[in-house]
């Protein structure tokens, strides 16, 4: 049996999309209830934390799996087992970056720009000393628990502050100056989950369907129809999965062929093969892409 931590907030909608596409639904009795079910044979227990508290309760073996972020394993120092990164965010397929932040005026043009006693506003106190150690800078690290942005100036001179689409700091009239650590969403699993092999087992096949669902979500089946003199200039348009499913109905001397194309570069796929003598091209969804 296996339990399941999952996190609100800017996490929850994406994490809980994922788990409905790899045929893992999460039942809740309302929309504000933190306790659901995920209707999968052996799955127990599924409750609903926010994700900073994630590492910990999954490291002390209160949950067996859990859904959180890089940085907030490397915040807490949680000793767990990093199953399965991706790289999805709250409204990105790229994960998000923890970043240094300046007022946009402000005189400096690198980190060590930044005189000592700097004061850096931030949720990553942990990250942060470590960070300026290594920098050996003697910035003044204060604990910010949200809205981290609005220290400046009255609070704090600089943030360590999340940022994804880069809007929040663009409106509070933030720049960028250095990316201190590049995140994603990380699968977790207890040191005593890991150990037992029936529960190793459970959370595997749980990751292998969620890796399965966001990487069919990535990419788009094609068929397409080649006319046989044309295939030497096709073939080499073809993605690294393809396979041939023999000749064309009515005409043997066609080909064709199903490939795995990304799903950001569909349009040029198409217009490509196209081009290369493709007749017919018929675009597929993916529910689960799974490999090895
Ligand atoms: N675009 C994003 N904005 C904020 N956090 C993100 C984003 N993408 C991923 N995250 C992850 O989600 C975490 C924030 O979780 P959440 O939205 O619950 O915010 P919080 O600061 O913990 O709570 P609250 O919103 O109540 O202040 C981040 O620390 C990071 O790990
Ligand atoms: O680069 P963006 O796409 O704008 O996203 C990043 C912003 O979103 C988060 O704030 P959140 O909504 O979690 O509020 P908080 O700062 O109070 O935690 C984060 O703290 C940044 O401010």
């Amino acid at each position: 049996m296996v339990s399941v931590a999952l996190p609100t907030g800017s996490l929850e909608e994406p994490t809980l999309e994922l788990f409905r596409a790899a045929g893992l639904a999460v039942r809740k009795s309302s929309p504000r209830a933190y306790r659901a079910s995920i209707d999968y044979p052996g799955v127990e227990r599924v409750v609903f934390y926010k994700p900073r508290e994630i590492p910990l309760i999954v490291a002390d073996g209160t949950f067996d799996f859990g859904v959180t972020g890089a940085d907030w394993i490397e915040e807490t120092g949680a000793k767990i087992e990093v199953v399965h990164t991706f790289d999805y965010s709250k409204t990105t397929d790229t994960g998000w970056r923890v970043v240094l932040a300046v007022p946009a005026d402000h005189p400096a043009r690198s980190e060590r720009d930044l005189g000592h006693g700097t004061r850096i506003a931030t949720e990553y106190p942990t990250i942060a000393q470590d960070h300026f150690q290594r920098l050996g800078l003697r910035a003044e690290v204060i604990h910010s628990h949200g809205t981290t942005e609005a220290k400046i100036p009255e609070l704090a001179d600089a943030v360590m502050e999340v940022v994804e689409t880069g809007s929040s700091l663009r409106q509070n009239n933030l720049r960028v100056l250095s990316t201190v650590r590049r995140c994603g969403v990380n699968l977790i699993a207890s040191p005593a989950a890991w150990a037992d092999r029936s529960v190793r087992a459970s959370v595997e096949t749980l990751t292998s369907l969620l890796r399965a669902a966001h990487a069919g979500a990535a990419h788009l089946l094609l068929t397409v129809v080649v006319p046989a003199d044309r295939w030497t200039e096709v073939e080499p348009l073809l993605p690294a999965r393809w396979w041939r499913l023999g000749g064309g109905g009515s005409d043997p001397r066609q080909e064709v062929v199903q490939g795995v194309f990304r799903k950001d570069r569909i349009a040029e796929a198409i217009a490509g093969l196209t081009r290369a003598g493709a007749v017919e091209i018929v675009e597929t969804p993916i529910g689960k892409l799974a490999s090895p």
